[in-house]
């Protein structure tokens, strides 16, 4: 193995384990499989692909390093981050759990879940962390004649709270009710004039595809669409399929032409582009794919684009992060630390690593990286 410049010793290790891991059979007929389907579901099956991706790589782990705020004892509760969810409806509790208490795994101090009123106790039943409210309403729940009261209370009961966020989750498990998806746009349009960063997932994707006008020349806002999500975007915005020769080059476009928001496409390379610039994040992850994975995504970026932007506004102007774009930062160190604890909760639970073993991972990735004292 050759040692590059400026690479660290965990680098190393990295590479070391991703060789141990791709000479398992397991893994080589993973691979196999996922080259065989590659064209529609994989971004980096081309070898022009692949020479792009290496040529985009970041450092995540400096950049968490830069970003992550120090825990000193004269900060008091709310600094490091308050986060609301807006998901969580009668079909999807799960969802918005576990963005929400990814959050909090990383290193928020509060973390908030706006759900539908069945889905509040379910939540709350999962942890006593979280702050749950039960304010959104589906179609079924409400009479027509009733519909512009209700939707009036519930953008009063977001807007309580609105100001004291760093950003909103809005999309995990909400779930694709007309009436909800209504008022969650209000939501949208509220937290666009107070100026908070929005990272838009699940459902949430489905609602801004349909209404690029919620999102499009707000440079506060991420979109992280997971391979079914991507090709409707795609299809809408720049009306032709997806390349998967020219990756990057095509998220640029699709970035540029929303006005400039940050995307994450999610995938065995996670590639993320604000129409100005490109990276990628290939450090391993895991060959597991169960549900649940980009909801700890959404919930991690929200608390590193956070940070990322208190750190451009405290830092001198000799920080040398080479990207000053938090969305863009956001994106790598939350792609970075999921990636890493997936990795890690796959070596302790091979084929049946779940969510919540790699929600257990969060903590351990990141003090990898950036040792809390
Ligand atoms: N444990 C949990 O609670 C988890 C909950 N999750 C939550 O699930 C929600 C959907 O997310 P996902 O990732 O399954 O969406 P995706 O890959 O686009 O679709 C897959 C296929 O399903 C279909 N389809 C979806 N919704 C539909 C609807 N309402 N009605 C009809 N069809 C629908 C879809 O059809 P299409 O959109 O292509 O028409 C496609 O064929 C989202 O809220 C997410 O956060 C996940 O985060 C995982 C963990
Ligand atoms: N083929 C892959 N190889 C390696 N890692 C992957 C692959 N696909 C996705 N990932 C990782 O899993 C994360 C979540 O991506 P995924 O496509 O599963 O999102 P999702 O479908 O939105 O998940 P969810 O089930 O939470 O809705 C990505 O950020 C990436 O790090
Ligand atoms: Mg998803």
């Amino acid at each position: 193995m050759l040692m590059k410049d400026g690479m660290n010793s965990r680098l190393l290790l990295d590479c070391a384990k991703s060789c141990i891991l791709a000479s398992s059979p397991v893994f080589r007929r993973q691979q196999f499989l996922i080259r065989c389907v590659g064209g529609s579901i994989d971004h980096q099956p081309h070898s022009r692909n692949m020479q792009a991706l290496r040529s985009i790589e970041v450092d995540s782990e400096s950049l968490i390093r830069a970003i992550t705020p120090a825990l000193d004892p004269t900060r008091h509760k709310g600094q490091a981050g308050n986060i609301a969810v807006i998901g969580g409806c009668r079909e999807y509790t799960g969802a918005p759990y576990f963005a929400a208490i990814s959050a909090l795994k990383i290193g928020a101090d509060l973390s908030h879940v706006f759900c539908t009123k069945d889905a509040a106790p379910v939540i709350k039943s999962y942890s006593p962390e979280l702050i749950v409210h039960p304010i959104l309403e589906e179609s079924y729940s409400v009479g027509d004649e009733n519909k512009r009261s209700v939707s009036s209370k519930v953008l009063a009961e977001v807007d309580k709270w609105m100001e004291r966020f760093d950003c909103l989750v809005i999309g995990p498990g909400l779930g694709r009710d007309p009436f909800l998806l209504d008022c969650v746009s209000e939501i949208m349009r509220h937290a666009r004039q107070s100026n908070i960063p929005i990272v838009i997932d699940g459902d949430g994707l489905f609602l801004v595809t349909n209404n690029l006008d919620l999102v499009s020349g707000y440079p506060l806002a991420v979109l992280t669409p997971n391979v079914n999500e991507y090709k409707r975007l795609v299809q809408k915005v720049l009306s032709s399929e997806v390349d998967n020769v020219d990756a990057p080059q095509e998220l640029l476009s699709l970035a540029k032409q929303i006005g400039g928001v940050t995307i994450l496409r999610k995938g065995n390379s996670d590639l993320i582009s604000d129409g100005d610039t490109v990276k990628s994040v290939s450090i391993y992850g895991s060959p597991r794919r169960c549900g649940g994975q980009g909801d700890i995504l959404s919930g991690s970026v929200a608390v590193f684009l956070s940070w990322a932007r208190q750190h451009i506004l405290t830092a001198d102007s000799n920080s040398n992060l080479s990207c000053k774009n938090p969305t863009v930062l956001g994106c790598i160190a939350g792609s970075a630390i999921l990636r890493k604890a997936a990795s890690l909760a796959f070596l302790n639970k091979n084929r049946s690593t779940v969510t919540g073993d790699i929600i257990e991972c969060l903590g351990k990735s990141l003090e990898g990286i950036s040792p809390a004292s």
